[in-house]
């Protein structure tokens, strides 16, 4: 699992390591380790590191502090280091003093254009985790000129370092070098900052507990239930599916399959699609009402029950059943519409909601915004239940304050029933007992994997999404 702090709970912990440590060493750590990863990025796409020209973009901090240490770090391995000063009077003292002693060219913003077109790499120092807003007019133009790779000190200038919210001009990076810790920019803006690598600084044992996390590939191998020698088809947890109707069948067909294929336990289908369902998985138990459907561990309810009377009904019957529910989609809508829905499930049983934008909106009465991290808190802790806010990047949040991100590789999943397949996965994970916020991470994660594997570098589709479940399922575990 991976730890992510806010910026406030960054810089108290660098203000507590850097009182014991001896003046000017964290930058210099830092530094270190953005001019070897900056020279691995020079060898890795010009095949050499001597002679090849960077050109580092400074602003008035000490992220500019770290560029120019760094460029004085490349100088060694003869890189023409060129340092473009955004605010020449408040330039990093030191890093420009070593960067000058090293031989590195230092020019000013105005004269900036001409040493970019000819580097080999951009280095981005303009600013760090006391960024505020995007960029200004002067450093977005020079970044706008860069066509080379971008490496960025920290993180990418112009993102908001908490939130990931782009709102302006912004640097893209190919590369983004971090120090001591993981940033919630990292998880919550892939795009920007390309790969991001961490360089420990020794800040860790300052840091406490994460304020959000990101789950790899081995937690979600280790949560993911499969059967061992006392399993049989119940005791893995039965998994009731309650989606779709008689006209639009597909949401029924999609979630319940990846129910299918997702865990060994049983699972049951209830409603207007039973028949599709049956036929398509013939492993399903299908009946057309939720009253009859036999007992279940979970029920995961909403793609395409319609928001009327009868959506309603099937909604406040399975939150009646004691059991945790995850509501998705139409059940969302009823939810926002309908609040006293609730009414019927009984306190302490555990609830997850999957919003999209839109339905989030409709919950909570006001878009998410650009701090999707609290918006999904707000939300858990308003119907106490586990809020997985859909988009780019997923956030999950606990109403216990827990939140985790799932970071996605490429925009694959953007297809129509992709999130039926997420409520599927999601259901046979309550039903197998997992920790509902648990559950709703790695259901994300293995649905980002499953949609990347299934997609192939190609578009893909919801139907090939739950074929790849179990070579997501494979691959984690391997
Ligand atoms: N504190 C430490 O011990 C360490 C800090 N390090 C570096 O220091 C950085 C933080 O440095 P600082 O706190 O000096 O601040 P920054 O370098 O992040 O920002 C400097 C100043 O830029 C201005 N600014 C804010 N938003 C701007 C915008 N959109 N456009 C233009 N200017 C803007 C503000 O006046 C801000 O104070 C980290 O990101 C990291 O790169 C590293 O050297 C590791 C050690
Ligand atoms: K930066």
């Amino acid at each position: 699992m991976q730890g992510i702090w806010t910026t406030e709970r960054i810089r108290a912990a660098e203000d507590r390591l850097l009182a014991v440590t001896p003046d000017g060493e964290l930058m210099r750590r830092a530094a270190f380790g953005l001019a070897t990863h900056t020279a691995a990025l020079l060898a890795g796409r010009t095949s050499g590191v001597s002679g090849r020209r960077a050109v580092l973009l400074v602003g008035s901090g000490n992220n500019g502090g770290d560029a120019l240490w760094a460029g004085a770090f490349l100088r060694r391995r003869n890189v023409a280091v060129t340092a473009v000063l955004l605010k020449p009077e408040r330039a990093h003292g030191a890093g420009l003093a070593a960067l000058r002693r090293s031989g590195g060219r230092v020019v000013s913003a105005e004269d900036g254009p001409q040493w970019i077109d000819r580097a080999d790499v951009v280095v981005d120092g303009i600013v760090g985790i006391s960024a505020r807003g995007p960029l200004r007019p002067d450093a977005a133009a020079l970044v706008e000129r860069a066509s080379a790779p971008i490496v960025a000190v920290d993180l990418p200038s112009g993102v908001d370092p908490d939130t990931g919210a782009v709102d302006g001009p912004a640097v893209r990076a190919a590369l983004t070098v971090t120090f001591g810790a993981l940033k919630p920019v990292h998880a919550l803006a892939p795009d920007a900052c390309g790969e991001v690598v961490l360089v420990d600084i020794g800040l860790r044992p300052e840091l406490g507990e994460p304020d959000l996390v990101r789950l790899d590939s081995p937690d979600v191998a280790a949560a993911w239930p499969v059967p061992g020698p006392g399993d049989d088809k119940y005791s893995q947890g039965v998994v009731g599916i309650a989606a779709g109707s008689a006209t639009y069948p597909g949401a029924a067909v999609l979630a319940a399959g990846s129910a299918v294929r997702a865990t060994s336990g049983l699972v049951r289908y209830a409603g207007h699609a039973a028949d599709v369902v049956r036929s398509r998985w013939p492993e399903i138990v299908a009946t057309g009402s939720v009253r009859d459907a036999g007992r279940v561990q979970a029920w995961a309810v909403g793609p395409g029950i319609g928001t009327g009377q009868e959506g309603r009904d099937v909604l406040r019957h399975v939150l009646g059943q004691g059991v945790p529910v995850c509501a998705d989609a139409d059940a969302t809508t009823i939810i926002a519409r309908s609040p006293e829905v609730l009414d019927a499930r009984d306190p302490g049983t555990p609830l997850v909601l999957t919003p999209h934008a839109g339905e989030f909106s409709r919950l909570m009465g006001e878009a998410p915004g650009a701090d999707r991290v609290a918006a999904a808190r707000d939300a858990a802790r308003r119907y106490d239940a586990v809020v997985l806010l859909k988009g780019h990047c997923t956030v999950v949040a606990a109403p216990d304050g827990r939140v985790a991100v799932n970071t996605p590789r490429g925009s694959w999943l953007a297809t129509a029933g992709s999130g039926d397949v997420l409520t599927g996965l999601l259901g046979a994970l309550l039903a197998a007992g997992l920790d509902p916020w648990l559950a709703a991470a790695s259901a994300a994660h293995v649905h980002a994997l499953a949609g990347s594997l299934a997609a192939g570098g190609v578009p893909t589709s919801a139907s090939a999404l739950v074929t790849a479940i179990p070579d997501a399922l494979r691959a984690l575990r391997s």
